[in-house]
């Protein structure tokens, strides 16, 4: 498949739990070298959504199609080197260390004639270097902060390597320099030519670093589109139930929401 031209294309998609629909009818398109963020309330079903993306989670209707190809018929290899997910919760094999983590995102790229090589030496390093988790290679990631274990699985995520990355809340734990880090290399990443599907919580780091930015609630998108045109009160009131002033960063003018106070 090719690395730079992979649109991923959500059409008309349902999808939920045994007596639980969650999403009624998605329609999305994951452009190249753009970075989408999802937005919503608890449980609106974002987390849902970018599991079906990532084939972790079967829509009980409607498409996904890579390019032309329908997601859910692809060959599990070409699928993993395809898209990459950061889930909310990941779970690792007691005792790993950082780097044996890192060294997992590697998996579909060895094969039977194809051993651990430079390449993907290389690509761990980057990755670990570029969530600045080096030093702690040799650490056993059950003995790490919740936020160092967090910059650790975005590091397997990025050594994977894949033109696509679907990030559950990646800056979750994050400390303000490390988030800023995280979603600089996301908008680093996709000007190279990678989609990116984040979803946040931060509405203003979600607008600084989006292109689109969808909103969601109740297993619908009910906006999407540039943050500056989609970020207003009466969205954030929509989605949160919150009365919000949208104000224009300094500098790249990127919305910023500030609740009203409720009480003086
Ligand atoms: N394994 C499960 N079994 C049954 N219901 C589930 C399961 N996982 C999630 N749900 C339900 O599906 C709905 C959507 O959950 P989802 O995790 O997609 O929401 P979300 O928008 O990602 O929320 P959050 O912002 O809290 O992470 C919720 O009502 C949730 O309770």
């Amino acid at each position: 498949m090719d690395k730079q031209v992979t649109q991923l294309l959500v059409q008309d998609l349902h999808a939920g739990h045994p007596g639980r629909p969650v999403l009624h009818g998605i329609d999305l398109a994951i452009e190249p070298g753009k970075v989408t963020a999802i937005v919503g309330p608890n449980g609106c079903g974002k987390s849902t959504l970018l599991r079906c993306m990532a084939r972790l989670h079967r829509p009980q209707q409607g498409s996904i199609k890579l390019g032309a190809h329908d997601l859910w018929q692809m060959r599990q290899q070409q699928a993993s080197r395809t898209l990459a997910m950061l889930p909310q919760s990941p779970q690792a094999p007691e005792g790993i260390t950082v780097s044996g983590l890192v060294r997992f995102g590697r998996h579909p790229h060895q094969g039977l004639f194809r051993q651990w090589s430079r390449e993907d030496e290389l690509a761990v390093n980057a990755a670990m270097s570029s969530t600045d988790v080096s030093a702690l290679a040799q650490r056993r990631l059950d003995q790490l902060s919740g936020g160092q274990r967090q910059r650790c699985w975005l590091a397997m995520t990025l050594a994977q390597e894949t033109p696509i990355l679907l990030l559950d809340e990646p800056t979750s734990m994050l400390d303000l320099g490390h988030q800023v880090d995280v979603l600089d290399r996301v908008r680093a990443l996709a000007n190279g030519g990678r989609s990116v599907v984040i979803v946040l919580h931060d509405l203003a780091a979600a607008a600084r670093c989006a292109d689109t930015l969808v909103a969601m609630r109740d297993g619908r998108i009910v906006a999407a589109g540039a943050p500056r045109d989609v970020v207003t009160p009466a969205l954030v009131r929509q989605l949160y139930e919150l009365d919000v002033d949208v104000l224009s960063a300094p500098g790249d003018g990127a919305p910023v929401v500030v609740p009203v106070r409720r009480f003086h």
